[in-house]
């Protein structure tokens, strides 16, 4: 266990003490507390620009941050551990007892796209487009996502589509889970280089989500991988195990 993950999970008996009985030093509760109270900041909107993003990427989000001042377009927040009312939802409906109750492990759970530090891995920004179902994602691939040298890894690659497709899917049909992804990948997306990601809803039939998705460089001309995926639409009578 990492130093930093046995301070959290003293922290968090600390904090959890009372209902044991036993107050802890009053010392030791402020600290605790500090220490969570600091944890906001895995609450802030990482969908924003940071210093690790380059001038394309930074353009991209101008571009649309403009797109979305008459209503067409939509930003879509991004966090490091998903906050959101559906997730709440997904928790209280879908997750086992046993696992709800592993505040612990849930306390520690990031979303894997934003689990790396500034720069280092995912740095993205989604846009939707209600009228047209569509969302757009633009990425960054940092060096820690690499695959053959210099170019990114094609499970990264995977993620950040099922990412955007989910996005798009969850839109449109509310929680759903990836059942099927298909990839094409035509063309090595350059580490660092900034892409952007296609997303559209083809079809819903039922509980099922037809989503297609093209990764192309920003100036189009490159058209790097395209996906088909299905989501279907949880049912709540049906447990998930
Ligand atoms: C809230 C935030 C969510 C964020 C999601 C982010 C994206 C992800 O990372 S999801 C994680 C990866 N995905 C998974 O782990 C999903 C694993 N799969 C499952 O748990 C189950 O398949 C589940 C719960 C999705 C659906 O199960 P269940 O409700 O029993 O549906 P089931 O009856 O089997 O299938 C429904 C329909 O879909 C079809 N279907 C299911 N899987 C497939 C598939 N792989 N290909 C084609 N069709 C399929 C079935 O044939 C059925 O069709 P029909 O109604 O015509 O007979």
């Amino acid at each position: 266990m990492f130093p930093a993950c046995a301070v959290r999970l003293r922290a968090l008996h600390i904090l959890r003490a009372p209902r044991g009985g036993v107050l802890p030093p009053a010392g030791e509760r402020r600290a605790a507390q500090k220490l969570f109270s600091s944890e906001k900041v895995i609450h802030k909107d990482r969908s924003l620009p940071n210093s690790s993003w380059n001038s394309d990427l930074k353009l991209m989000f101008d571009q649309f941050m403009k797109k979305c001042e008459d209503g067409s377009w939509e930003h879509l927040p991004s966090y490091g551990s998903r906050s959101s009312q559906i997730v709440q939802y997904f928790k209280e409906v879908f997750l086992e007892t046993k696992l709800r109750k592993d505040e612990q492990m849930l306390s520690q759970a990031r979303l894997f796209t934003r689990s790396y530090e500034d720069g280092l891995g995912f740095e993205y920004v989604m846009f939707h487009n209600e009228q047209e179902k569509r969302t757009v994602c633009f990425c960054q691939g940092g060096p820690y996502l690499q695959g053959p040298p210099g170019f990114l890894h094609g499970g990264s690659i995977a993620t950040i589509i099922d990412e955007t497709a989910s996005m798009t899917a969850i839109i449109a049909g509310g929680i759903v889970m990836t059942v099927n992804l298909n990839i094409n990948y035509k063309r090595p997306i350059p580490l660092c280089s900034v892409v952007v990601i296609n997303c559209q809803v083809d079809k819903i039939e039922g509980r099922k989500l037809f989503i297609s998705c093209d990764v192309r460089s920003i100036d189009e001309k490159t058209l790097y991988s395209d996906a088909t995926s299905l989501f279907i639409k949880l049912d709540p009578n049906k447990s998930l195990t």
